[in-house]
């Protein structure tokens, strides 16, 4: 059960008009509880989804109010908040740091596996176990995009955590891997919280949260839920001005 209580998230901003920085809130506040097995979070960009992603796994912590994952605080016990929970980012390269999917997959399996030969064994059996079996030695720069965030869920995978917040896993694949990536994680054991701009995906979650700056501003069954934030998308232009950090859109100056 992930439990937020009040949770919010502030930054320092600089100020566009050349004033003092400034503190902007990113997200809040938030009061959810979700124990459903797959939750959808949508939202427009820049609306505060990947701050709440990753205020569950501890990634960013509360300025305020708190953030739970089955009993345990993100700032008090956030290395236990992290081995509960996986987080998977868009781009696999942000993941993916040994030069092997074995060694990339034996890296996560360091702490719980200490024997190397049986780490490896361990790896090789998670990499078969995902369609990867035969990529386990090649260099991961020979690997497809597709195989790489097939690659990057594997190892975060391996460590069986018991939630898997995933951000936007699919924004960077083609159709043929969008379908096999949200296939694979509609078919995993834990609970499955993923930021999505795919509202195929999110329409099949159990519980479809929709964030707006920075709030939830809905947060139901998929039906209801996506038809508010279609609503939402319509009747909102995409903002011109500085965002709610105070940073003018690229190109702008
Ligand atoms: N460290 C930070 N300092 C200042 N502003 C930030 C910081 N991190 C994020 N922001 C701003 O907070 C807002 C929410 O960002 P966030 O990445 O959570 O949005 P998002 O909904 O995931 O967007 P996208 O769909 O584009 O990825 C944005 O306006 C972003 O520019």
């Amino acid at each position: 059960m992930i439990e937020l209580d009040a949770a919010e998230v502030t930054a320092w901003s600089p100020d566009p008009t050349g004033g003092p920085d400034r503190v902007v809130r990113l997200l809040g506040p938030v009061s959810l509880r979700l124990a459903e097995r797959h939750v959808a979070v949508v939202g427009a960009n820049g609306s505060g989804k990947s701050t709440l992603a990753r205020l569950l796994n501890g990634l960013v912590l509360p300025s305020a109010g708190r953030v739970r994952v089955d009993g345990l605080d993100t700032v008090a016990d956030g290395a236990a908040v992290r081995r509960r929970v996986g987080f998977v980012f868009t781009d696999p390269d942000a993941q993916i740091v040994m030069p092997t999917p074995v060694e990339d997959v034996a890296l996560s399996l360091r702490r719980t596996v200490p024997d190397p030969r049986e780490r490896e064994a361990r790896a090789l059996a998670v990499l078969a176990r995902y369609g990867l079996a035969d990529r386990a030695h090649v260099s991961v720069h020979a690997l497809s995009g597709g195989q790489r965030q097939l690659l990057a869920l594997a190892a975060v995978l391996a460590t069986e955590p018991a939630v898997l917040v995933c951000d936007e896993p699919t924004t960077l694949l083609d159709l043929r891997w969008r379908t096999h990536v949200d296939a694979l994680l509609a078919s995993l054991p834990q609970q499955v919280v993923a930021v999505t701009h795919d509202l195929e995906a999110a329409a099949r979650a159990d519980r479809v949260i929709v964030v707006d700056g920075g709030l939830v501003v809905a947060d139901d069954e998929p039906g209801p839920a996506l038809a508010r934030y279609r609503a939402l998308m319509g009747a909102a232009p995409p903002p011109h001005g500085v965002d709610r950090a105070g940073r003018a859109p690229a190109g702008s100056a």
